[in-house]
């Protein structure tokens, strides 16, 4: 087992979804957890499901007066609250734990950490951050242990930060299996606006429009809809204390977006007119070269080949596929499997280097799997 870089015991203050996440995360390592949370049941339910233990003092002069006092001081505390209210609650844990280092997830950065200077709050022992994952729903049921993995998590960096702190809260997000990506808090939230901010509006105006839908269209609805979708079922109070804290930001990307747009129905008015097809195809052109800008497990430099395998829906067929893949010694990079409604069958899309597509192809179909391009 590799071994854990969080020195026990931590403090997470908020268990809803992130709380609980990071609790439930930094618990399966073996890292000893205290909760914390402004709402009874929150907490209640955190500790339940195994996220960690309430913690008997707020604060390291009520630590104090414990037999064990060590044990119920926290070395790093994790706030984990709605963004309207994410400064002032680190800077009652910067007061309550004085030897501790504060960090929060809050989706923007700028603001916790103006607010922290504001109000004189020690800047050596506070450094922002923000791990890019997350789901559509909140509350300590909706937390899971393995949400950061593999997903980048945002250290915002400040000209007051220590080593220490750094090095602490870089741990933190390992242990947790994210990738550590550092940048100062300004270019987050422009960061953010682009791809976190505008997609969640772009996502809830597209699912707003399904309430024109009398026909009762939205029951044929396919893989389109729910990807672009998912996330309109997002809570809008939250959203909203994110939006208010990066507004301008968002607005002039979604600006960009509202143009786009016209300029797409405006040439679909009448495909007639000499260039509104090239209007058309070039967003179109447009958009599988942005789509193109995500990275893949090994970020954007790298793209992966990808084929889909015809597997019959039985026990072992999938086990018989990776061993079959095993044995050519090729490394799959990406898996997604899709089940294809009311047929005994499901489809396998394997990513591979791109130098390995046609030797695994061949290999998989001399081994009489169905394999497509
Ligand atoms: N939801 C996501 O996908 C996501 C992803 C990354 C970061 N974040 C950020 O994480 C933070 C928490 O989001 P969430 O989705 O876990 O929300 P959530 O609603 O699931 O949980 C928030 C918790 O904070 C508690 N709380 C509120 N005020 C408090 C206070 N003053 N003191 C102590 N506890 C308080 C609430 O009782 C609740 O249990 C937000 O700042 C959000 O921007 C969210
Ligand atoms: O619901 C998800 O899948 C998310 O990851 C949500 C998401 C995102 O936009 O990436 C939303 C806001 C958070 O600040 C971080 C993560």
């Amino acid at each position: 087992m590799t071994p854990v870089r969080t020195v026990s015991p931590i403090l997470v203050v908020g268990t809803g979804l992130l709380g609980t996440s990071v609790a439930l995360g930094l618990r399966s390592q073996g890292v000893d957890v205290l909760l914390n949370d402004a709402s009874p049941v929150a907490l209640g339910l955190a500790a339940d499901y195994g996220a960690g233990r309430i913690a008997p003092a707020t604060s390291a002069t009520a630590a104090a007066a414990l037999d064990d006092a060590e044990a119920n001081t926290p070395k790093i505390v994790v706030v984990c609250v709605p963004p309207d209210v994410a400064g002032q609650v680190v800077m009652e844990q910067l007061t309550a734990w004085p030897d501790a280092i504060v960090t929060d997830v809050t989706s923007v950065k700028a603001a916790p950490l103006d607010y922290v200077r504001e109000h004189g709050g020690d800047l050596r022992r506070y450094l922002g951050s923000h791990p890019m994952a997350g789901r559509e729903t909140g509350g300590p049921l909706a937390g899971r242990a393995n949400l950061f993995l593999g997903r980048p998590w945002v250290i915002t960096s400040h000209a007051e930060t220590s080593v220490q702190a750094l090095q602490e809260i870089e741990g933190l997000a390992l242990d947790l299996g994210a990738t550590v990506v550092n940048m100062d808090a300004e270019a987050h939230d422009s960061a953010v606006a682009l791809i976190s901010h505008v997609p969640q509006l772009v996502s809830s105006v597209m699912a707003a429009q399904l309430l024109n839908d009398d026909a009762g269209a939205s029951a044929l609805a396919g893989g389109g809809l729910r990807d672009v979708t998912r996330i309109a079922a997002s809570d809008p109070t939250m959203w909203n204390q994110i939006l208010a804290a990066n507004g301008p930001r968002v607005a002039t990307i979604l600006r960009d977006v509202a143009s786009d747009i016209t300029e797409l129905a405006t040439a679909l008015e009448d495909m007639s007119v000499p260039g509104a097809r090239r209007i058309v195809a070039d967003h179109m052109i447009a958009g599988n070269q942005g789509v193109a800008r995500i990275p893949g497990k090994h970020g954007i430099s790298q793209t992966f080949a990808t084929f889909t395998v015809m597997i019959d829906d039985a026990p072992g067929q999938l086990a018989k596929l990776f061993s079959d893949i095993g044995e050519v010694e090729v490394n799959v990079e990406e898996l997604q499997i899709e089940h294809a409604p009311g047929a005994n069958m499901g489809l396998a899309q394997i990513s591979v280097l791109p130098e390995s597509l046609t030797t695994i192809m061949d290999e998989l179909r001399n081994r009489d799997w169905k394999v497509a391009e």
